[in-house]
């Protein structure tokens, strides 16, 4: 049988009607397989978080702004995705982490500071640092565990949650820095700014990616990410080539703003929506947020490469504004697939896999009006399984249902690619035969009255009677089923097994 072409849409081209989606997240991206050790959990757990931890805030110095104050700050992502998944089981080795960094920071910027006190200073930031996010987190999770949360409900929320979670930590790490004496209170106007970007751009930006990562590599995650995993991927190499043009948009972008030393020209970084936004629309969730932490690290390498700090906030504004965007897109591929799944719902019958009469309505009239234009023959025929209900009565409704799902398979081995087979309810089935001269469709209802007749249920050989009738101009769609109709009626009164044209 041949495909549906009941509309010409994109979205609907994009779905096969004749292959019914079963399972949406058939190909959901929850396993483990890029993790080749056991999931974590205990102390390896937290030493694991410990050393990430650190590591990932060391990334952030590579575009310090000023001392204190990165405009780009992958450790905030970290924490919050570490609470999201982990929940209050983050909060020691983070401590520890926070504890770490402050002191060795310390010593770093040559602060006149006991380790004593700089350890007091470590332990005021990770309070600070933490409870904006382990409270953004644990919104983020009631919500995430909520059935009834739609994905662009918990994409807004998410960003809400980043961009005023981001905004407390900085007041309260800042006032933290300050009151442990780790930072000069003249300095806070000039920090607070880029503290803030770098804050919501580690959360906004990567955030999405941590998470992915700690559900996969952590034994005790609290959630799960099937809600955002979708199968619409395209292969490997054509998504490596999208990777590839975002990196050359920046690199492009960014040699124009180091060569003009223009800060107007670090603006044209805002057409990296529009290869984001691909990605987002045609690619995976994990591809889509691997795609957004590449370009945020390839913007701040090549930041510090090229000198380009006088405009670093106008590319982390950019980065955060392009990686809400990309994030709403990860809805597009989500919403259709259940479109569809929806429309083989709607159009193929879950028992028989025949089509729907809801399918055959719509068919048939494009059908009927090609034959007129055309001038060439369709023929409608209506069938029905002989004593049926006696199948049923005997034999139980199991074999019944196997009964009808072996006259479906019989019936679709036989018609031609072009030709419609539907159910048209209960054990009547139609088909739509266009372009056939009568003896042949006689002959092809011949030979589904012969397949149905070889299957044999239970040692009860099946039969079936057939109304067939050709489409007339004038015909609508309930004449041709009335006409066909009267000839199986005829077809029963013969005793049945027979075929009847009128
Ligand atoms: N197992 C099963 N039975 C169904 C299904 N849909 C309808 N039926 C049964 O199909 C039977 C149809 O019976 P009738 O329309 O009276 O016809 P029949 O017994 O086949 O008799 P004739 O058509 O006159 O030969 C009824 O018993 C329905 O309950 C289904 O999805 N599965």
């Amino acid at each position: 049988m041949e495909k549906p072409a009941i509309s010409k849409s994109r979205s609907q081209q994009a779905s096969k009607v004749d292959k019914p989606t079963s399972n949406v997240h058939e190909h959901a991206e929850t396993g483990r397989s890029f993790w080749p050790f056991k999931p974590l959990s205990g102390l390896y757990q937290d030493v694991f978080i410990i050393l990430s931890w650190i590591a990932i805030w060391q990334i952030g110095r590579i575009v310090e702004y000023t001392e204190h104050a990165s405009v780009w700050f992958p450790a905030a992502g970290y924490t919050l995705a570490c609470f999201l998944v982990l929940g209050w089981r983050a909060v020691v080795p983070i401590m520890v982490a926070a504890i770490a960094i402050t002191v060795w920071n310390g010593h770093n910027y040559l602060l006149p500071l006991s380790n004593v006190e700089m350890m007091w200073g470590g332990v005021l930031f990770g309070v600070a640092h933490m409870l904006p996010y382990y409270a953004g987190a644990s919104v983020l999770g009631h919500l995430l565990r909520k059935p009834d949360v739609t994905t662009p409900q918990l994409i807004v929320s998410f960003l809400i949650i980043g961009c005023i979670s981001s905004l407390v930590a900085t007041q309260l790490v800042i006032g933290s820095l300050v009151l442990t004496n780790q930072m000069s209170a003249a300095d806070i106007k000039e920090a607070m700014l880029p503290f803030w970007i770098g804050d919501m751009a580690g959360v906004v930006v990567l955030a999405p990616l941590f998470a992915g990562l700690l559900v996969k590599i952590s034994a005790a995650s609290k959630i799960d990410l099937l809600a955002f995993s979708n199968c619409a991927s395209s292969d490997l190499h054509s998504y490596f080539k999208k990777v590839a043009i975002n990196l050359a948009l920046i690199l492009f972008v960014m040699l124009l703003a180091k060569l003009t030393q223009s800060r107007d020209s670090a603006f044209a970084i805002f057409f990296l929506a529009i290869t984001h936004m691909w990605i987002a629309c045609t690619e995976s969730t994990k591809r889509n947020v691997i795609s957004l932490a590449i370009s945020s690290l390839c913007i701040v390498l090549l930041v510090h490469i090229f000198a380009l700090m006088d405009y670093v906030k106008v590319y982390q504004f950019a980065l955060n504004v392009i990686a809400a965007n990309a994030l709403f897109g990860i809805a597009i591929p989500q919403l259709q697939a259940d479109n569809a799944l929806l429309k083989d719902r709607v159009f193929v019958d879950t028992l028989t896999q025949a089509y729907t009469r809801e399918y055959l309505a719509q068919r048939s009239a494009l059908e009927m009006a090609q034959s007129r234009e055309s001038g060439s023959s369709l023929y409608f025929v209506m069938f029905d399984l002989d004593k049926f209900k006696r199948i049923n009565d005997e034999l139980g409704h199991v074999d019944g249902d196997n009964a009808l799902r072996r006259l479906s398979q019989v019936t679709k081995d036989i018609v031609r690619k072009a030709d419609v087979f539907a159910r048209f309810g209960g054990d009547e089935f139609v088909l739509l035969l266009p372009n056939i001269n009568e003896q042949n469709a006689l002959n092809l209802v011949e030979k589904v009255r012969e397949g149905i007749n070889a299957i044999i249920i239970s040692e009860v050989s099946l039969s079936s009677s057939f109304g067939v009738t050709l489409m007339q101009q004038s015909d609508t769609l309930e004449t041709l089923i009335q006409r066909a109709d009267r000839a199986l009626y005829a077809s029963k009164e013969k005793g049945g097994n027979t075929i009847t044209l009128k």
